[in-house]
């Protein structure tokens, strides 16, 4: 807090430092991650997505799906005990989905049939989560996966999420699409 207001600042610069770190160990990344190539990619995803319910390709898109994107950067510091915490609890994205940049250190895993599987660190890959929203929209036939962060002996991790979660103003109401 600065004189009883939230020191965005920090969050902000954090959020830039885990991206410029990320491309300083990457450089060819660098084109994969500007905001407005990531709502391309936003674009495009939700039209796979769409098709892949046998929807028309902007049906999804026109449900204002990929309309707002929040980026927040993660910084996961090395851990000299990383067997009696957690980078990040076990949670599902409450977004539509989420299109997450990681670093080549590792730690994040998914639950898959009641067991943790890892996620294997591929250089320069963006990795792609369905979120919440679009599980309810989907009727469930996509799955918002719960996942968490192991915290890592090496480090630190860096990570860059960006939420496409629909407009803060959005008074819309979602609900399954109908068969
Ligand atoms: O840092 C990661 O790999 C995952 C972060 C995450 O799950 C989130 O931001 O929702
Ligand atoms: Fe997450």
């Amino acid at each position: 807090m600065l004189n009883g207001r939230t020191a965005w600042s920090a969050e902000c610069s954090l959020q830039i430092l885990s991206t410029l770190k990320i491309c300083q160990k990457h450089p060819e990344i660098l084109c994969l991650c500007t905001r407005d190539t990531l709502f391309v990619w936003g674009d495009i995803l939700i039209e796979l997505l769409s098709e892949g319910l046998r929807l028309h390709p902007q049906h999804l898109k026109g449900l204002d799906c990929t309309k707002n994107m929040v980026n927040i950067g993660h910084y996961y510091p090395a851990c000299p005990e990383p067997e009696l915490t957690l980078g990040g609890g076990k949670h599902s994205d409450p977004t539509f989905f989420t299109i997450l940049l990681q670093d080549d250190i590792g730690g994040l895993q998914f639950l898959h049939h009641n067991c943790w599987v890892g996620v294997t660190p591929v250089p320069g890959a963006l990795l792609v989560n369905i979120g919440d929203l679009l599980q309810v929209i989907s009727n469930e036939r996509f799955k918002s996966a719960e996942h968490r962060v192991v915290a890592n002996l090496t480090g630190p991790r860096i990570s860059v999420a960006s939420f496409f979660s629909g407009s803060k103003t959005c008074t819309r109401l979602y609900s399954p699409l109908k068969n």
